[in-house]
């Protein structure tokens, strides 16, 4: 195990690219099984999960080749085998297999998912829409088992807004007998990306990205080209650092529409922000205004924001409420920086943040987006190193993090975590 060391103080100051999205990646990877033909997608970022994913493909019998940021997927030979424990619970995003593989095969045996657990995360709305499609669904030790004689397209209306029940039914609805209506569907760039995707292998999506998405199933779908979006939440966590270290950064490969919520935050707070076609510049100040937060399903602030901001609200000058209305108890990351001396509160589903200076001390990220927090936190405090433990939650979302902070000209490096550290 790794660990990450940080001697803060330094301004960010430079240009950083930005990758292909996480949260898009890891549904265009199990959705590529798909096709019946080679799938290639370009823009691929390098994390932990994709890897992964890659892993159980192959296991299925699908061949992955993979040079930099290219990824060809030919699924043709793939087979209906059972997606046991061990890899699926590696990540969140596994759950996709069970949309995938019931639209290819008709069914699907995979282990529970895994991923951040910042809190309980149900997938009861996944299960709705499979049950709505006609798939009969049994949890036995562990291991979900969907299957369906045949799947026919429903109207289903999501209890709640859900990113990941939005996905799994489309991928399933691609292949199901008939038109497939889901109401209340979450609007995320990430959806709109997927359904991109399996328009370009020959289904039949309209509306995604917006709260009603209908589906007509198609008998077959083929192989194709395309290039994932930017990550909208590795480039909020670097306009977030540019602020916090008072920085000057160009940010590169962003959508700046997607930025919106953060950006309108930013300026809130006194933070420069200046937008071009596909960039963004973060020009940060001496002085910060506190502000009220609230995390809320896109187009609102993003939760996976909601910890990295937390951090830069500490620097702030005053009393900042941040909440988040989509995950209750997202806070993980508070007790740790409350250990490098931040004043924080947590009262509910909110964080009461009041401004001060950090101090460096030996923390442990818990999950990835607390990870995040505490990086951000390390490159503020301006004496002594911060040592951030659970790299490995982090490295699940953030592409060459530490060679993209070193050129913006911070002190991080990474070390081996021995047994005394
Ligand atoms: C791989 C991926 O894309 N992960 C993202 C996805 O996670 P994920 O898709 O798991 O998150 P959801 O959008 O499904 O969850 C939103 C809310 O709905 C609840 N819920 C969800 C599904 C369900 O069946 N029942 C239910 O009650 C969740 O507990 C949560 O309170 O969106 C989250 C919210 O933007 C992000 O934090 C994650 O980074
Ligand atoms: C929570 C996250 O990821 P996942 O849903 O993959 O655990 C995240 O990206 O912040």
């Amino acid at each position: 195990m790794e660990k990450l060391m940080i001697r803060g103080g330094r301004p960010l100051r430079g240009t950083v690219q930005i990758s292909g999205a996480k949260n898009s990646a890891v549904a265009l990877v199990p959705a590529a099984i798909l096709a019946e033909s080679e799938v290639v997608l370009d823009n691929l970022p390098h994390l932990s999960d994709v890897a992964v994913l890659s892993e159980i493909l192959q296991d299925l019998g699908a061949t992955v080749d993979r040079q930099d940021d290219v990824m060809r997927i030919d699924p043709s030979r793939l087979q209906a085998k059972p997606m046991p424990n061990g890899k699926v619970k590696l990540l969140r995003a596994s759950y996709y297999l069970m949309g995938a593989m019931l639209g290819r095969f008709g069914e699907a045996t995979i282990g529970l998912p895994g991923g951040c657990n910042f809190e309980p995360r149900p997938i009861d709305q996944h299960i709705k829409g499979f049950e709505a499609l006609g798939a009969t669904v049994t949890n036995e030790h562990g291991s979900m088992h969907i299957s369906a004689k045949e799947l026919r397209g429903a109207k289903i209306y999501l209890d709640v807004v859900s990113v990941g029940a939005t996905i799994n039914i489309m991928l399933a609805a691609s292949r199901a007998k008939g038109s497939t209506i889901i109401e209340n569907a979450a609007k995320e760039p990430e959806i709109i990306d997927v359904a991109t995707l399996l328009n370009a292998m020959g289904a039949k999506i309209k509306g995604a990205g917006t709260e009603t998405i209908r589906i007509e199933g198609v008998d077959s779908l083929h192989g194709c080209r395309h290039s994932i979006i930017p990550d909208r939440i590795q480039a909020g966590t670097y306009m977030i650092a540019a602020a916090a270290t008072r920085g000057d950064v160009l940010i590169d490969n962003v959508i700046p529409k997607h930025m919106e919520a953060m950006t309108a935050k930013l300026e809130e707070m006194g933070v420069i922000v200046e937008e071009m076609d596909e960039s963004i510049r973060i020009i940060g100040g001496p002085k910060y205004t506190p502000v009220d937060v609230k995390a809320l399903v896109y187009p609102g602030f993003a939760t996976d924001l909601q910890s990295p901001m937390t951090s830069l609200l500490t620097q702030a000058s005053g009393v900042s409420i941040l909440t988040d209305y989509v995950y209750s108890n997202r806070f993980k990351h508070v007790p740790e920086l409350a250990r490098m001396g931040a004043d924080i509160r947590v009262e509910g589903r909110s964080a009461i943040i009041e401004g001060g200076p950090l101090n460096a001390a030996k923390v442990r990220a818990t999950d990835l987006r607390a990870g995040a927090a505490l990086v951000i936190a390390g490159l503020t405090v301006a004496e002594g190193v911060t040592e951030i433990t659970g790299v490995e939650y982090i490295d699940r979302g953030y592409d060459n993090l530490v060679d993209n902070l070193r050129r913006l000209g911070a002190d991080v490096w990474r070390e081996t975590e021995t047994e005394s550290s």
